[in-house]
């Protein structure tokens, strides 16, 4: 029976197990629920009306027909809450096409690929195996960074098998660590001693928000904690802000109520891109994360102080991940090379000019990759590990599918043919806009301030540094000729007025012809601007007059009558216009007001100068 066809607004109730309550396993100390007991009813419904009576499952509120619950709820009582997501729910939240999947199938048959909620970490979903390839988890972290020319894994794997690990999840998906042990970097706020670090070694929980660059590890760090928490009886659920509406959060606090409420069991509720929620749907589990329904973990790329309401920020710690250094990296990127069981190529081994060869016939050999080439990719992907990773998977999955093989000369002594994955092709395989720049976040503003202070100092070297590195990174032209147009006013003013001129000229010269063609344009405008003579003068005039007006209190003066003007007989007669000197008519500098009475004689120029 479908849900679909089922009664609305009949009150849930649920069968008791009968002569089976064996099978339904309630956490320690918790007595069998009173909802369990069927309700007395006037009349006794016959045993059909029984079984297609709607009941609500108390985990996940889900309503089913009485012929389903028990089984579903031991299912949902053993698989912990979290897995227990009501498919219906699934369909919802996630991408699937309306109608891929009937609402009111057995959870079984649902897969959890594309639902923001609870997707995120499931264990064995996918194959998520580590590939470890020997390697596995175990012993990397720290003690790794350092390059071992000539060392792989301890099982080097030739081109086909590492070309069937690289298939699939990301890379970077797969090795996510699950433990703080191979959480690599951010000493500063996870080292041996921090405050955080012991509460999350004693499982004490705050809700915090976890602040920093793209792929430095905000939702690996959660991920760690979801799997401490769950290992010690905690609920831990997901929800993406790019996708979650406000009542899948109302549904979650539900959730979450109701496990605190009957089996005493906390709630962790992990919400990826916060600052992507509005303040008001912030507002939603403000109350629940002060009462303690729920621990809220937030990961955000975009400051919080303007993201995050200030009630919630102020009940959250606040932890901010930085970009993981280049140490930090080479041993992310080591630790992704033993997975693979690829070998290291030192700078002291010798390699001659790859030949090409058929694919089937690479496929046979061992897979090196040159130290130079970890190196470099370290350092360019920027202190984001996604982009690193990434990067190291399409270079490799790159030369595997090019079928070339390089003859090397180790420096131990041996001479073979390999597949040989170079620093050119690391260079290849990473998209540009990761170099330097996240275009969308907080780089962006943090780059254009640099520019911004740069052609003030009047320092032309920086300013051309700062600009560079926004368009290198793919900053949209545009957006930085808009700001040399304000510079222009804002900074340099009446002390060059040419400056707008060549700002606006600036800004329809990258209009027309685009990059990479106007980046000399944003660069001819750039030094002129930093050569240039500055005056704040009207900038300031203009910030006093706006004050004036601010801080005016009663109703603004009117505009004096001779000012106005009078396009009819009625206005003529009003006095507007009467007594207004026509410049053009006096040969002498004409004396008149133009200011409100009461502001008469205000000089906005000259009460702070420039
Ligand atoms: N500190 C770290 N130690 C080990 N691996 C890491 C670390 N940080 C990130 N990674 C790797 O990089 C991948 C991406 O990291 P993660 O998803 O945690 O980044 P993020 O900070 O949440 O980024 P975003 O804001 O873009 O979502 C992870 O799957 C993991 O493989």
């Amino acid at each position: 029976m479908l849900l679909s066809r089922a009664p609305r607004g009949r009150k849930a109730w649920l069968l008791g197990r009968g002569a089976d309550p064996g099978g339904l396993q309630l956490p320690k100390g918790c007595g069998r629920p009173r909802f369990l007991r069927r309700p007395r009813e006037p009349m006794e419904p016959t045993e059909k009306a029984k079984e297609e009576r709607l009941v609500q499952c108390p985990v996940c509120l889900r309503e089913l027909p009485g012929a389903d619950i028990n089984p579903h709820l031991d299912r949902c009582l053993q698989a912990g809450g979290a897995e227990a997501e009501p498919p219906s729910k699934r369909a919802r939240l996630g991408a699937a096409p309306p109608g891929s999947q009937a609402e009111g199938q057995p959870e079984e048959a649902h897969p959890t690929a594309g639902s923001p909620v609870f997707s995120l970490f499931h264990k064995g979903r996918g194959g998520g195996q580590s590939p470890a390839g020997g390697g596995g988890r175990s012993g990397a972290g720290r003690d790794e960074a350092a390059v071992q020319p000539g060392h792989g894994c301890a099982a080097a794997l030739c081109g086909d098998s590492l070309a069937r690990k690289l298939e699939g999840r990301p890379l970077a998906e797969q090795l996510r660590p699950d433990t703080l042990g191979d959480y690599v970097g951010q000493e500063r706020v996870l080292g041996a001693q921090t405050l955080l670090r012991a509460l999350l070694e004693s499982h004490e929980i705050p809700s915090l928000i976890l602040w920093g660059p793209p792929g430095c590890g905000k939702t690996t760090l959660a991920h760690i904690i979801a799997n401490s928490s769950k290992k010690n009886g905690m609920r831990f659920v997901t929800l993406s802000a790019t996708s979650a509406k406000t009542n899948d959060v109302r549904d979650v606090i539900s959730q979450a109520q109701n496990e605190k409420r009957l089996f005493k069991r906390k709630t962790i509720l992990f919400i990826d891109e916060i600052h992507r929620f509005n303040k008001s749907q912030q507002d939603t589990f403000l109350p629940h994360v002060e009462c303690g329904t729920v621990t809220l973990i937030g990961a955000t790329t975009e400051n919080p102080s303007f993201q995050v309401n200030a009630a919630l920020l102020s009940r959250c710690r606040v932890i901010v991940l930085e970009k993981l250094s280049v140490e930090a990296m080479e041993a992310i990127l080591m630790r992704a090379v033993r997975s693979l069981g690829l070998q290291v190529l030192g700078q002291g081994d010798q390699h001659g000019t790859p030949a090409t060869g058929s694919s089937s016939k690479s496929s046979e050999f061992p897979v090196y990759i040159e130290e130079k080439a970890l190196n470099t990719l370290a350092y360019l992907c920027d202190g984001d590990a996604r982009t690193g990773l990434n990067g190291l998977q399409l270079a490799v999955q790159a030369r595997l599918a090019a079928g070339r093989t390089t003859p090397l000369n180790t420096a131990k002594g041996g001479a073979a043919d390999a597949v040989l994955v170079t620093e050119e092709h690391i260079k290849e395989g990473l998209q540009r806009s990761h170099i330097l720049y996240d275009r969308a976040g907080e780089e962006h503003y943090n780059c254009i301030s640099a520019l911004h202070k740069s052609m003030r100092g009047s320092d032309e070297n920086a300013s051309l540094y700062w600009l560079a590195r926004m368009l290198e990174g793919g900053e949209d032209p545009l957006y930085v000729a808009r700001r040399l147009v304000r510079f222009a006013s804002e900074d340099i003013g009446l002390a060059d007025p040419l400056a707008l001129t060549q700002a606006v000229a600036a800004y329809q010269g990258c209009h027309f012809i685009g990059m990479p063609e106007c980046e000399v344009i944003l660069a001819q405008c750039v030094v002129y601007f930093a050569r240039a003579p500055k005056s704040i003068e009207v900038y300031r005039a203009y910030g006093n007059a706006k004050e004036c007006l601010r801080m005016h209190t009663g109703p603004l003066p009117p505009v004096p009558l001779h000012l106005r003007n009078a396009p009819t007989r009625l206005m003529k007669n009003l006095g507007y216009g009467k007594g207004y000197k026509y410049n053009p008519m006096y040969k002498e500098p004409v004396e008149q007001d133009y200011l409100p009475e009461e502001l008469k004689g205000t000089d906005f120029f000259k009460e702070r100068g420039t």
